[in-house]
């Protein structure tokens, strides 16, 4: 039994006319991995901005460890445990490696931005910011500056920075977007790596990565949770390959 670190309960998120979020409940739980996946405009992004706090619900509660955090903001529901990753928008191109995380791991305290400057205070961070960039593999490339990283690095990087918010429960969407194959085995191997502590929910179109990561799978359509269950339940679950997967299953 696991503790359920993550819970949506009820959640509707309209946008005038459409109801891109319907009733949608969902438990993330440490140790596990938990993917959401659903054809194009299923309403995934919405979901994970929802549980982020980028967007706020038209109803509906978000639990973290049982405190409600529906009306925190993004930085304050980081604070209290929830980190997302960001696909290259919070990268600062001009910053190095090093400096991209130690900002990341600073925005999560209270204290002050402290970029340069004495070392005292910045002892707690710096142990962060090295243990989370040598997590993902990073270490080597600590000086070099986000720009000149590989496109798989800059992934690399974004979970380095949310791992030095030292989070539990972490949103991933769409991780291994653009990436080569080898790219992504590399990061496929970081992600299952994270979950032991942590909870982590995974919004992913690449099905193969999907059934290998996750512990449990929540199958959305039209804003609505059609299926939720173990990878081996999904897959056999005649509602999703009617719904979602196509009459030929597309996850044989
Ligand atoms: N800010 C917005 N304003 C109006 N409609 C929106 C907004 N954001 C999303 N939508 C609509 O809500 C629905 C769900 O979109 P969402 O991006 O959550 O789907 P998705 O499952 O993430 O799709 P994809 O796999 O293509 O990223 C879509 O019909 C989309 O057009």
């Amino acid at each position: 039994m696991h503790d359920i670190a993550l819970r949506a309960a009820g959640l509707q998120k309209r946008f005038g006319g459409l109801l891109a979020v319907s009733d949608v409940s969902i438990d993330i739980r440490v140790g596990e991995i938990h993917a959401v996946i659903g054809p194009n405009g299923a309403g995934k992004s919405t979901l994970i901005n929802l549980l982020a706090g980028e967007l706020l619900p038209t109803s509906g509660e978000v639990l973290l460890n049982g405190a409600d955090i529906t009306s925190l903001s993004p930085d304050r529901r980081a604070r209290a445990g929830l980190g997302r990753a960001y696909q290259k928008t919070t990268l600062f191109a001009q910053f190095s490696v090093h400096e991209n995380v130690r900002l990341a791991a600073q925005a999560r305290s209270t204290a002050p931005l402290r970029m340069f400057g004495g070392t005292r205070c910045d002892r707690p961070y710096l142990q962060l910011v090295t243990d989370a960039i040598d997590r993902v593999g990073l270490s080597a490339r600590s000086q070099i500056v986000a720009d000149k990283l590989s496109h798989g690095e800059q992934r690399q990087l974004e979970i380095a920075m949310v791992l030095a918010t030292n989070p539990q429960v972490i949103l991933l969407d769409e991780p291994l977007a653009g990436m080569g194959p080898s790219e992504a085995r590399g990061i496929i191997g970081l992600i299952a790596s994270l979950k032991a502590d942590r909870a982590l929910l995974v919004v992913e179109h690449d099905m193969d990565a999907v059934f290998e990561l996750a512990d449990r799978l929540t199958v959305m359509q039209d804003g609505r949770v059609v299926a939720t269950g173990s990878p081996q339940d999904v897959r056999v679950d005649p509602g999703v390959r009617a719904a979602y997967l196509g009459a030929d299953g597309g996850i044989a």
